[in-house]
């Protein structure tokens, strides 16, 4: 199978500050990474460079075959590409669900709206929330927002999805509906880079997980191996608080 996504001695800092060190990782079609770590170990900067939404000083960084460019805002080649789903659902207060669903795709990829508008319908009824497309998120619990997130990310047709903490703004009681459905698209191939401290996500569907501290990538290992015995000290101490919390 091929890459989607390939990073190669990539680094990253805000000011002076050094956020990503040297990280190297390629993600292969269909694979499943859950990328952990401590508060603060350059998780979400790493996705949201892959997202194009952060600039990278130095290193490269490839999806589908295409570089994205350092400087970052290189958005049409990887909205084509690439669906992302934030903590913070990120959905248009003042659009209908259906009207957050349709609008990548009538003005990105160039779909008449009534086609949108059907591919819409078809993955808000796969995330079980057809029956809200007329509403306004606000009208919507946490779980269903997320939902509708996931759905409107879908639209786009992406090859890789990228899911920053996606549950953690979430009640509890909301976590498990948002988690089935990443589950299911994982189980239907989707290829994923998922920041979460779900571990029994991570056991359940990835195929590696990443482990990540104050910048770097230490430690990349199937969850069997991961959460049995944890190769680098760093990541033994954070399944051991992990547990604790
Ligand atoms: N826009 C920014 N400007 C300056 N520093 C930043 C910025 N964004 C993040 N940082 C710093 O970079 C480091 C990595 O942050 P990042 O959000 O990537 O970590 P994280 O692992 O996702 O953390 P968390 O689990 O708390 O979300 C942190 O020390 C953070 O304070």
């Amino acid at each position: 199978m091929s890459d989607i996504l390939r990073i190669r001695n990539l680094d990253k800092w805000y000011g002076s500050y050094h956020a990503l060190r040297s990280i190297e990782l390629a993600v292969a079609d269909q694979e499943r990474i859950v990328v952990c770590g401590p508060s603060g170990s350059g998780k979400s900067s790493l996705i949201r460079c892959i997202n194009g939404i952060e600039s990278f000083q130095s290193g490269a960084l490839e999806v589908c075959g295409i570089a994205l460019k350092p400087e970052g805002g290189d958005l049409t080649t990887v909205r084509r590409n690439v669906g992302m789903v934030f903590q913070q659902f990120n959905l248009f207060p003042h659009m209908t669900v259906l009207e957050n669903c349709t609008l990548a795709p009538t003005t990105a990829r160039g779909m008449s709206l009534k086609e949108a508008q059907a591919v819409a319908m078809e993955l808000l009824a796969r995330v079980r929330v057809a029956e809200h497309a007329h509403k306004y998120p606000a009208q919507l619990s946490g779980g269903q927002q997320q939902r509708v997130a996931i759905a409107r990310a879908l639209c786009m047709k992406p090859r890789l999805m990228l899911f920053d903490e996606p549950t953690s703004a979430l009640d509890p009681e909301m976590v498990k509906e948002v988690l089935d459905t990443m589950v299911a698209l994982a189980h239907e191939g989707m290829a994923m880079v998922c920041v979460t401290h779900e571990m029994g996500f991570a056991r359940q569907v990835a195929d590696r997980v990443v482990f990540m501290d104050e910048g770097q990538v230490l430690e990349v290992a199937p969850p069997a191996e991961f959460f049995g015995t944890p190769r680098h000290p760093r990541a033994q101490a954070f399944l051991g608080d992990l547990l604790h919390a």
